[in-house]
Parts: C-alpha cells; sequence; structure tokens
C-alpha cells in the first residue's frame, strides 16, 4: 500500500487549499510577498457547547514546519496546472521562487495540553507575507481537530471521574490521519489506553483491549470461548458476557474466573456491551462480590460519550471502566472545531506595524488587531482571568480592566500584583528555526491534567457551564473600536459617494 509512505513520509508542503497558492502567486507578482505581516490562529466558540477547551496538535504543527519545503515533484505537479485558456497557472518565475523559498518565519504557540479560550491566539505567525498565507489551512487542519478531539476526550473523562477511559474508535474514527491523531488527541485529554495498536507504536500509547463477540461466536458454547480464551491470556482476561444472556454470560465468566483462580491466576473482569448498563453492571458486581470477586472489574461500552457516563454514574451504574469509540474520536456532537486563522498587523514601507482589523456584521467576528500576547492570572494554583494585550503594553501592576471581546459591557478589573502570571504563547521558532523541545506526550499530558484541575468545576461542567473571565486589556480594547469605528466610517463615506 502506498497511501502511508505517500502520505507520510512524502511532502506535505502541498497539502493546502488551492486559494493559498494563487493568492501566494498574485502576492509574489504584486512584489508583496515579503512584506511583513502577523496572524493569529484562534477559536470563537468552545465546541460542544463547554466552557473551556484543550489544545492538541502543537507537535504535528511542529513537524509539519520543520519540513516545509516544496519537492520537485511538488513544483513539477504546480508547473504542470493549466488555467482555462491553456496557458500555464503559475509561471516559471514563481516556481524558482518556491523552489528556493526557506522557511524563515517567528512562530509562538500555546502548548499542547493547555486550557484555552475564545479569541486568544493558540498560533502566532510573523514573517513574510506569502509564507503565513501558506500556512493558514494545514494549521487549521491539524489544529481545529486534535484540539476538537482532546477537549472531547478530557470531557468524557471528567465525566468518568478518574475511572480509567479506554479509547476505542479507530473503526469508526475518519480514516487513517483521522484515527492516529484522534488517538493521540484523546491520551492527552485524559484517555487511559488505545486499541489502535498503530498509535501505541507511533506515539507510545498503551495499547490495550478485550475480545469481540465474534470470539465466542466461533464456539459451540460461551463457556468454551471463555474457557478458550483464559488458556491463551491466562493473565488478562476481560470476558465480554453480553452475546447471549448477560446474566448467563456473567456466571460463565465466575466459573472460568473459579477454574484460573485454582491454577493461581486472576480473570481481570467482564465487559457489558448492550442493555442497561446500569441493572446489568450492578447485577454482576453483586454477583462477581458473592463469587469472591470484588477485584473484577467490570467494564462498560456500547455508543458511550460524556453525558451517558455521567447519567450512568447518577445511576450509580457499578462500572470501573468506560470503553468508548465512535462518539469520542468523531467528535459526534460537534464534528469540527471553527478555529480560523486572521492577519491582524502588518508592516509598511518605514517598518511600522499597522494593526489589522476585518469588519463583520457579527460582533463576534470582528478580528482582535495588532500583535498581542496572552496572559493568565492565577491565585494559589487557580486560574483567576486571562488577559489578551499589545505586546509593547506596560501593564500596571496596580490594577486594569479586561473587556470581553463579544460583549464589552462584561468587564472585570484586575490587580496583577496579587497574581502569579503565566505568558501562554511561548515561542517555538525564531527566523525558520525550531527553538522550542517538545514535551513527551506522557508530559503533555500530565500538563492537561493539571491545567484541568487549575480551573474551577463551575467552568467544565456538561450544562451550562460558568464563563470564564477573558477579556482584552483595556488599551487593545480602545485600539479596536478606534479601528472598528474608522473602519465603519470609511465604508458608510463609500455609500454616500
Ligand atoms: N442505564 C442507562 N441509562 C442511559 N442510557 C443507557 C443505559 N444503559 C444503556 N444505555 C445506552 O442506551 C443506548 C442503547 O443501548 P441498547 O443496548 O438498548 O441498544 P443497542 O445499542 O441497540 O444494543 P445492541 O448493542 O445490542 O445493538 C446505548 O447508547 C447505551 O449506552
Ligand atoms: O460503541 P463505541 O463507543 O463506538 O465503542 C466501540 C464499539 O465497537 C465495538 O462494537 P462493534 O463494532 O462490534 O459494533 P456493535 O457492538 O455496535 O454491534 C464494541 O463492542 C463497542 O461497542
Ligand atoms: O478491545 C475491545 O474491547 C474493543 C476494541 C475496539 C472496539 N471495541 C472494543
Amino acid at each position: 500500500m502506498k497511501i502511508t509512505k505517500d502520505l507520510y513520509q512524502g511532502s506535505l508542503t502541498l497539502l493546502t487549499d488551492f486559494y493559498q497558492l494563487t493568492m501566494a502567486y498574485a502576492y509574489w507578482k504584486s512584489g508583496k510577498g515579503e512584506q511583513e505581516a502577523i496572524f493569529n490562529l484562534f477559536f470563537r466558540k468552545h465546541p460542544f457547547q463547554g466552557g473551556f477547551t484543550l489544545t492538541a496538535g502543537l507537535d504535528y504543527v511542529i513537524d509539519y514546519l520543520d519540513n516545509f519545503k516544496f519537492k520537485k515533484e511538488d513544483l513539477q505537479y504546480l508547473g504542470e496546472m493549466k488555467a482555462k485558456d491553456g496557458s500555464a497557472v503559475f509561471e516559471e518565475g514563481f516556481l524558482d521562487y518556491l523552489d528556493n523559498l526557506q522557511f524563515s518565519c517567528d512562530i509562538e504557540a500555546i502548548e499542547e495540553g493547555t486550557v484555552v479560550f475564545p479569541n486568544m491566539p493558540l498560533i502566532r505567525v510573523k514573517g513574510p507575507l506569502i509564507q503565513c498565507q501558506l500556512l493558514e489551512t494545514p494549521l487549521l487542519n491539524i489544529i481545529n481537530f486534535q484540539t476538537l478531539i482532546a477537549t472531547k476526550a478530557a470531557r468524557v473523562n471528567l465525566a468518568a471521574k478518574g475511572a480509567p477511559v479506554l479509547e476505542f474508535g479507530l473503526r469508526r474514527a475518519q480514516g487513517i490521519d483521522g484515527a492516529l491523531a484522534a488517538s493521540r488527541a484523546s491520551f492527552i485529554g485524559g484517555c487511559s489506553s488505545t486499541s489502535n495498536v498503530m498509535a501505541g507504536k507511533l506515539f507510545g500509547i498503551p495499547v490495550s483491549g478485550t475480545h469481540a463477540h465474534s470470539w465466542i461466536m466461533s464456539f459451540e458454547t460461551e463457556l468454551e470461548a471463555f474457557e478458550a480464551y483464559a488458556d491463551a491470556f491466562p493473565d488478562q482476561c476481560i470476558f465480554l458476557v453480553d452475546t447471549y444472556d448477560t446474566i448467563n454470560g456473567i456466571k460463565n465468566a465466575i466459573k472460568v474466573g473459579l477454574v484460573l483462580r485454582a491454577k493461581g491466576k486472576e480473570m481481570m473482569g467482564i465487559r457489558i456491551d448492550s442493555g442497561d448498563l446500569t441493572y446489568f453492571s450492578n447485577k454482576a458486581r453483586q454477583m462477581l462480590d458473592e463469587a469472591g470477586f470484588p477485584d473484577a472489574k467490570i467494564v462498560a461500552s456500547n455508543d458511550l460519550d460524556e453525558h451517558l457516563i455521567s447519567s450512568l454514574n447518577t445511576q450509580e451504574a457499578s462500572i470501573d471502566i468506560w470503553g468508548v469509540g465512535t462518539k469520542l474520536v468523531t467528535a459526534f456532537d460537534q464534528p469540527a472545531l471553527g478555529a480560523v486563522y486572521k492577519l491582524s498587523a502588518i508592516k509598511d514601507e518605514t517598518g511600522e506595524w499597522v494593526p489589522k482589523i476585518k469588519l463583520s456584521q457579527q460582533s463576534l467576528k470582528i478580528n482582535i488587531p495588532g500583535a498581542h500576547r496572552v496572559r493568565r492570572y492565577s491565585s494559589n494554583g487557580k486560574a483567576v482571568a486571562d488577559m489578551i494585550y499589545l505586546e509593547n503594553q506596560e501593564i500596571n501592576p496596580r490594577g486594569t480592566v479586561i473587556i470581553d471581546p463579544s460583549d464589552p459591557t462584561r468587564r472585570k478589573r484586575i490587580m496583577p500584583a496579587f497574581y502569579q502570571e503565566e505568558e501562554l504563547l511561548i515561542p517555538i521558532f525564531k527566523g525558520g528555526k525550531v527553538i522550542y523541545k517538545s514535551p513527551s506526550l506522557l508530559d503533555i499530558k500530565e500538563r492537561a491534567k493539571c491545567q484541568l484541575a487549575a480551573f474551577d468545576s463551575s467552568h467544565k461542567r456538561l450544562v451550562n457551564p460558568h464563563l470564564y473571565p477573558v477579556g482584552l486589556e483595556e488599551n487593545l480594547h480602545h485600539l479596536r473600536m478606534e479601528l472598528v469605528l474608522k473602519a465603519k466610517k470609511f465604508e458608510n463615506e463609500k455609500d454616500e459617494f
């Protein structure tokens, strides 16, 4: 099969929307290609009607950018593209330009496994317009998906209240890369293991699993199937008990468990994959306890998500381990995070940075102009508020006001001097060279856990979460308002004309 070879070991530089290349060409032709710009990648609304988002995907971005180079085959393909009149879409000179293009941007980003909020830059790209522009699509592709799944996984794991969640998504994930990236992001979001063996090999995620109904069905009786499985894996038996009759299945598991015990082995537990999971798990717990297996674990699966897990916990189901597939890796109730990538400043001929704004009918969609950064204020390890501010702005330690970018009536006065502060944007590339050492996946997972713990449970609840304060520092707010009014005035004058 060529897919994996071509997709992952070849060049990914053409993994972009065609319009990025046509714009790059037009920038080049108009002589604007090297003009310096700042772009920010951010989202406007938490997924799943939630109160937080957990970042993931930066390591993929680093790998992508570190290998950013148009290969001869890429340029040949572009060179063969024809316009309607039969002429080449891209001039030779432009293809030569791409051939010689060396990635030279400065990249800052919020580390993977960080709790983030709408409007803050997750990635900030500074560099020549052409390069900034070409990065829009791949960066969004990577960050949107992994951040979405890491957030879903965090929600599922919060609902599981510390009980292990096994990720079972591969069979219904969105293709090969979707599955691999989802396993990685699910692990960051708190899952204990994956059933995806390749994700185990590539990322070092622990691999685990039970067995399927087909195993049982291939034998005359369920008991024979359990016995044969116990024979093959005496130390790792989790028996799937619901192929025919769940109560009888539990009895058969106990029978085989007793045989194993006589041989000095312990069955690990059972899995229930259908029916009323509260009823059957409670019944199973009672039967296992009475038979002398209080340590045998009960695994539940069957179209689970954070809401069902939460409901089953409220019903006091006796479930020790959750197997979650489809609804996690496909982000079933919200299949995309809507992060966008917008230009926020450009350098003019005099070398001055000019902040830029894009108007929208919806105030939520008006971007945040200028070269800005994000700072998190915390008190005793608990996050208090996040501030987006202009990078050259002095912040008064005795007091500043942050203003909600989507509702200027929501304001919060903060006294920076009373809090610990953390800059969330970290330098990743300087002049096109990586200057950041990626943490291990385990460290990223640990960071995610600590980050989530730093936020009050009111922001993490599934239903109507409380809004965490994130705002524009007042000077940035004023700059944004000023630019909006100026742009609107300009629009109106044009209309009158
Ligand atoms: N106690 C419960 N409370 C709420 N939802 C439950 C409970 N028990 C099971 N469910 C969920 O109800 C849904 C339907 O499960 P059920 O086993 O009845 O049908 P099914 O999935 O069609 O069964 P099968 O897997 O045998 O085809 C599943 O998503 C399951 O996780
Ligand atoms: O339900 P998910 O969260 O996606 O978890 C993975 C599911 O995959 C397996 O089912 P299978 O493919 O055999 O289908 P079925 O059990 O739904 O018939 C397993 O038994 C789980 O039910
Ligand atoms: O190991 C399991 O039990 C498993 C793996 C994938 C999908 N469903 C279940």
